[in-house]
């Protein structure tokens, strides 16, 4: 069998906008700067609280655990009442994941974004059927760079996560981490908010279009 799980922010979805659209209205309340979009992209990947931590980080606010907490309480319910429209998947997104299941190799998702935003921008896509499993980044008690998610994902797939028909498909050195750390091939889309080099993060393959990715996918699972 084969099995695909997907990263969402910067790998399916350009979501850097709307991320930085919802960090600004937190901003705003605490009488702030706000971020730039460049800005945001760098604090994407290790989910809300460390996006948040980042932010506050970057205009030498020093919030104490208490504060830290409630601001990013403040975040997250600011990020589940935004629209999951705002966030344009990347070229080739939705054909990838339709020929995928064409093809029967069954998808999931694996994402640090919190759980409600996941499932609003899912929906607003039309996407919600498409995946048999989503792991959001507050489903369980850990997140990436852990492996416990991507792990997790697989085995509700029903695949062992180091199978050769199982790949983790993501954009990050968070996500390059968790699929090396969970044993698992990966294929590094390289147009999304990676900060390093393409080099410095460890993948099986690499690619830039996403419409290439079910061929790709399926060469890898044959060797
Ligand atoms: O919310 C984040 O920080 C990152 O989300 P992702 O895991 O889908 O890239
Ligand atoms: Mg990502």
């Amino acid at each position: 069998m084969r099995a695909v799980v997907f990263d969402l922010d910067g790998t399916l979805v350009d979501s850097v906008a709307a991320i930085a659209d919802v960090g600004n209205s937190l901003m705003l309340e605490l009488g702030l700067a706000a971020l730039s979009v460049e800005e945001a992209r760098g604090y994407i990947g290790n989910g809300a609280a460390k996006f948040v931590e980042r932010a506050l980080a970057a205009r030498a606010i020093d919030a104490d655990a208490a504060a830290l907490a409630h601001h990013v309480e403040r975040f997250e319910e600011i990020y589940g009442a935004a629209p999951g429209s705002a966030n344009p998947p990347f070229a080739g997104a939705e054909l990838a994941l339709t020929t995928l299941k064409a093809e029967g190799v069954r998808i999931g998702l694996c994402t640090n974004k919190p759980g409600i935003p996941t499932a609003n921008l899912l929906a607003a896509l039309g996407w919600s059927e498409l995946f048999e499993v989503v792991i959001a980044g507050d489903s369980l008690a850990t997140r990436k760079p852990d492996p416990a998610p991507l792990v997790e994902a697989a085995r509700r797939l029903g695949i062992e996560v180091s199978a050769p028909g199982f790949a983790y498909v993501g954009d990050s050195e968070v996500d390059a981490e968790t699929a090396e750390r969970a044993g698992s091939r990966f294929a590094l889309f390289t147009r999304g908010y990676r900060k390093q080099p393409v080099a410095a993060l460890p993948h099986t393959i690499a690619f830039d279009d996403l419409s290439a990715l079910p061929a790709l996918l399926a060469d890898l699972a044959a060797r």
